[in-house]
């Protein structure tokens, strides 16, 4: 469903330039549910903007279904947005009125673009847990219950894309588990594929694969090593423990055979700017370059 190539996001401000992507590579199929993780300011946000058609790549491709972003002319963007994806945010009350009640800030976004539909707009309501409440207004809500109204408002288009951008991040442990029940939910009868960016390696170790972002290029991967478990439990073993736990970590090799080694290893290795590398018919072996060290 989403193909990344080469990636390149530069943000341009009177004098600096940021390159928040550095040639970023991605395939995402349809019908997963992965997440994204990577330090502050490794380049998530920018990733997932350019995956919901808020903000244009620099450089590279990006595919999505059949619309290609780089491309795509102004027109086609909106209908992009309208058709494909939907998008929640940490911060949900950018989306959300306050005066309005539940069910009205569901109807709303359908009504501006002209897919009014009062009875998908409950039945959206019920799917997040909140057929009784859709008659009260939002301030009348708590924040993870407004945060529930926001993934059906997102969900108001029937998009085949998910994209949420630390969607747990400002609520309890509880409300958090229900959010991740919902994705599921919709990803598996609904076939919603779904894409989390998140610091919270407890949330990435409930999807089936997590790519992780370092310096704006993916790095390593992730792949839960038995699909069918949704849920570990917490046996009090730490938080970066876990995901090691249930995932089979990978090294993620780009279409040239470039590939990143995680900055700890080169670090407790000592290797700077060259390595010596050999191959042994099984095995690459990467080793601090011997003349230059000793
Ligand atoms: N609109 C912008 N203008 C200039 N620089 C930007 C803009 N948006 C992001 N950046 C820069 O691009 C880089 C990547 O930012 P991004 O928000 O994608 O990171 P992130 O991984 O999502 O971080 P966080 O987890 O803190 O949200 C950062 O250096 C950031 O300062």
């Amino acid at each position: 469903m989403i193909i990344c190539e080469e990636l390149v996001k530069i943000y341009k401000t009177d004098e600096i330039e940021v390159v928040a992507l550095k040639g970023l590579n991605i395939s995402i199929t349809s019908g997963e549910m992965m997440a994204i993780i990577g330090n502050s300011g490794s380049g998530k946000s920018t990733l997932l903007n350019i995956l919901g058609g808020l903000d244009r790549p620099s450089a590279g491709a990006v595919q999505v279904g059949e619309w290609n972003l780089l491309k795509i002319s102004d027109d086609d963007l909106v209908q992009y947005k309208r058709t494909t994806v939907g998008f929640i945010w940490q911060n949900n009350a950018r989306n959300l009125v306050p005066y309005l009640t539940a069910l009205e800030n569901v109807e709303m976004p359908m009504m501006l673009s002209g897919q009014y539909d009062r009875a998908y707009a409950k039945q959206l309501l019920e799917w997040v847990g909140l057929k009784e409440r859709m008659g009260n207004k939002l301030q009348q809500l708590s924040g993870g219950e407004q945060q529930r109204v926001a993934i059906a408002i997102s969900l108001s288009n029937k998009p085949t894309l998910l994209l949420a951008d630390e969607p747990t991040g400002s609520v309890d442990s509880k409300t958090s588990d229900m959010i991740m029940d919902i994705f599921r939910k919709l990803n598996r009868e609904l076939g919603v594929t779904i894409v989390i960016v998140t610091h919270d390696m407890e949330l990435a170790s409930k999807v089936d694969r997590v790519v992780a972002i370092r310096d704006g290029m993916t790095s390593t991967e992730f792949i839960k090593r038995n699909p069918n478990l949704d849920d570990l439990g917490s046996e009090g073993k730490g938080q970066s423990r876990m995901i090691q736990d249930v995932h089979e970590e990978y090294v993620v090799l780009d279409r040239a055979g470039r590939l990143q080694i995680p900055k700890a290893y080169l670090q407790a290795l000592k290797i700077d700017n060259k390595a010596s590398m050999e191959f042994d018919g099984e095995k690459i072996i990467i080793r601090p370059p011997k003349i230059l060290n000793h």
